[in-house]
């Protein structure tokens, strides 16, 4: 297997929000981790049908870009009512044709969506967020790491903390919504603890455990 050498690897990805989380996330670990936004690496076209496949084409862009192995994360949200829609399509719906982002139109666009086939009771407002993590090495050896978060979607949108579609995701077993956690809370997990409570940090949980070393 390859290694993660010199405990230095690039973070495939140019999302702010995920990059906080991350830098969160990794902390305790004490590894060098340079982002693909901040060494200036074009994001490629993610142009698979799969989060995996989107990861991989993410991770191996950056490996390849740079030589180190890089892990990059494809993540969404599917909605029960719209048979998994956004799922890999869910930065596009937030993608206005200038290309800049503007999630409060695509939760509203889901919102309206909802409606549309009649999902008001909390049975029908079910979704899970889903995250995949690719960890991929120059050669294109690559590993795969899921994670996913079981909730309903409220409306209106409630917090400002997070981001994407934070304020409309109420995890089960929880009266508020990510956009109401701290980024502790919404991780629900630090190195040791058994469980994880999002997406991204159960797909962590679980690379972090293969692959990462404590400092
Ligand atoms: O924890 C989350 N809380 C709220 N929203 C989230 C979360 N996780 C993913 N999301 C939404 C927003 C994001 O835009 C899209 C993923 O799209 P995705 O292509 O994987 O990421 P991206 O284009 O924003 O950044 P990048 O590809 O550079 O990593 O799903
Ligand atoms: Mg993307």
């Amino acid at each position: 297997m390859r290694e993660i050498e010199n405990r230095q690897f690039v973070l495939a990805s140019h999302n702010a929000g995920k990059l906080r989380e991350f830098a969160d996330l990794l902390a305790p670990f004490g590894y060098r981790v340079r982002s693909a936004a901040e060494l200036g690496l074009p994001e490629p076209e993610e142009t698979g049908t799969t989060f995996e496949e989107n990861a991989y084409i993410k991770a191996h862009a950056a490996a390849c870009a740079t030589g180190l192995p890089a892990l990059a994360d494809d993540s969404g949200m599917c909605a029960d009512a719209l048979a998994g829609a956004p799922g890999v399509y869910t930065a596009d719906w937030a993608t206005l044709p200038d290309g800049r982002r503007d999630f409060r139109v695509a939760m509203e666009k889901v919102e309206r969506l909802l409606r549309e086939k009649g999902a008001f009771g909390a049975s029908a407002r079910r979704a899970r967020f889903v995250a995949v993590l690719c960890l991929c090495f120059p050669d294109g050896a690559a590993e795969y790491y899921r994670g996913e978060v079981e909730g309903q979607l409220v409306w209106p949108p409630r917090g400002t903390l997070g981001f994407g579609y934070d304020p409309v995701f109420q995890p089960d077993g929880f009266e508020t919504t990510f956009g109401e956690m701290t980024a502790q809370q919404k991780h629900g997990w630090k190195p040791g603890d058994a469980h994880a409570l999002s997406h991204r940090a159960r797909a962590f949980k679980s690379f972090a455990e293969a692959r990462l070393v404590a400092a």
